[in-house]
């Protein structure tokens, strides 16, 4: 490891570097401009890391299946029978292949979509009501409502009841927000009517997935929890997916441009897309592809190398922490170049060819990747079509867009639009 470039060790584990630099993301662009695409540095809660900017280096660590405990102890409380997050890789496996069998499946996607089409109206007309809104605000609470749709099934007595639990679960123990006990005593009456509420689906097989978890005959508990982790790990990331690309397109008005007629050619007068209609819309699937490269809504991934590891001509031994910066690989100008200029044409079958597989990673890679990938997309187009078909976005002047890296990547004070028919 010592041959691996980096910056020499602080007695601080690298926290007041980390600080001023401007956070985690200005610091990993800084630490591989300096040391070049594997840097050996100093991460809080990992003790001996190392960060791979390149894509064919991250090529050689896909097949590592292990994520570190420390860095995802933050989830446990979310779980009762194990942290989903960081599961050995013999559990990991068959977990992973019974959640693939639905999320990934077109079949659920369209069986799905009427419920999501209407969630995302429902959207739009109070959107047209208010004229000013808060993306992020609402566009995570719309892929709550999509999820707990997904995976809990239609038919909820209090789906508001089970937003709002689900909400303060998330503030006060990932959030680490409890002032008092009596926090502390509501989130863990949250908790306790979501693992009621899935289990009141489960008695009644209320959903395709959690039916497919029965069937892969995953204790009470385990299913309980990987419920309650599919709804934590849809929600922000889609509603910011679409927040930015909304962000970029209302300060790119070709662009917008483009999309809109291409929407207006695919719909007509229709106001909402079908399932089959998404496939016909490539510049809109383009212009999130871009904005999640930009910004992509979870900018980091991490393994922990189980056996040693060869890397670049360095060795990597067993038990090292393999940070991933997503955010800073996509921006890396080998193969983006102008990296920061928002250009959905990158993503042009011409143009993406030659590039390496992993030079675009914002559903992570490997084993362990994002197992909503293409569920995500499905809702993401689908809300951005409804949107942008009615509406036109315009900033809100005086209200800066600053983004920060909280659980997701978030814009600190929401992304503000002014929104008219169009
Ligand atoms: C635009 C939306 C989304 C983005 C950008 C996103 C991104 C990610 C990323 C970066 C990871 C970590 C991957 C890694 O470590 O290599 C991840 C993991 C995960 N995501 Fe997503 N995600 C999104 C939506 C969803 C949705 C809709 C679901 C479920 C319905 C979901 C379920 C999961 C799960 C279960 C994991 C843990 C994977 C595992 O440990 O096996 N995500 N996601």
């Amino acid at each position: 490891m010592r041959d691996i470039p980096g910056p020499p060790p602080q007695p601080d584990s690298g926290l007041s570097a980390i600080t001023a630099a401007g956070g985690l993301h200005a610091y990993q662009l800084d630490l591989h401009e300096r040391y070049g695409p594997l840097v050996r540095f100093q991460l809080p809660g990992a003790p001996s890391a190392v960060s791979v900017a390149d894509p064919v280096l991250l090529e050689a660590t896909a097949a590592v299946n292990k994520r570190p405990d420390e860095l995802f102890a933050f989830l446990a409380p979310l779980c009762e029978a194990g942290n989903l997050q960081t599961l050995p890789a013999d559990e990991h496996v068959p977990f992973r292949r019974a959640l693939l069998s639905v999320l990934a499946g077109r079949r659920s996607h369209e069986t799905h979509f009427p419920a999501f089409t209407a969630l995302a109206t429902e959207l739009a007309d109070r959107w047209e009501a208010m004229g000013e809104v808060a993306l992020q605000q609402d566009l995570s609470a719309l892929s709550l409502r999509m999820i707990c749709r997904y995976a809990l099934g239609g038919d909820l007595d209090d789906p508001a009841r089970v937003v709002s639990a689900f909400e303060t679960v998330l503030t006060v123990y990932l959030g680490r927000l409890h002032e008092s006990d009596d926090d502390l005593r509501r989130a863990e009456q949250a908790l306790a009517h979501l693992r009621a509420v899935v289990d009141g689906v489960l008695a009644t097989g209320g959903s395709d997935l959690a039916a497919a978890l029965v069937k892969a005959d995953l204790t009470a508990a385990r299913i309980r929890d990987t419920v309650l982790m599919i709804m934590l790990a849809a929600h922000h990331t889609t509603g910011v997916a679409v927040s930015w690309t909304l962000h970029l397109l209302a300060r790119h008005p070709e662009a917008a441009a483009r999309v809109a007629a291409e929407l207006d050619d695919v719909l007509g007068d229709r106001a909402v897309p079908s399932y089959a209609d998404l496939k016909r819309l490539p510049y809109l699937e383009m212009a999130l592809k871009e904005a999640m490269r930009l910004y992509p809504p979870g900018p980091y991934g991490a393994r922990e190398t189980t056996e040693d590891l060869t890397l670049g001509g360095h060795r990597i031994p067993a038990g090292t922490t393999i940070f991933y910066p997503f955010w800073a690989v996509h921006l890396n100008p080998s193969y983006w170049p102008d990296p920061h200029a928002f250009l959905p044409d990158r993503f042009t079958s011409a143009a993406s060819a030659g590039r390496p597989r992993y030079a675009y990673v914002p559903f992570g890679l490997g084993p362990r990747s994002c197992e909503g990938a293409s569920l995500a997309m499905v809702e993401a187009e689908l809300v951005l079509a409804v949107l942008l078909k009615r509406f036109r976005f315009e900033p809100v002047a005086g209200h800066p867009v600053v983004p920060v890296e909280r659980f997701v990547l978030w814009a600190e004070d929401d992304i503000r639009m002014r929104v008219t028919r169009r």
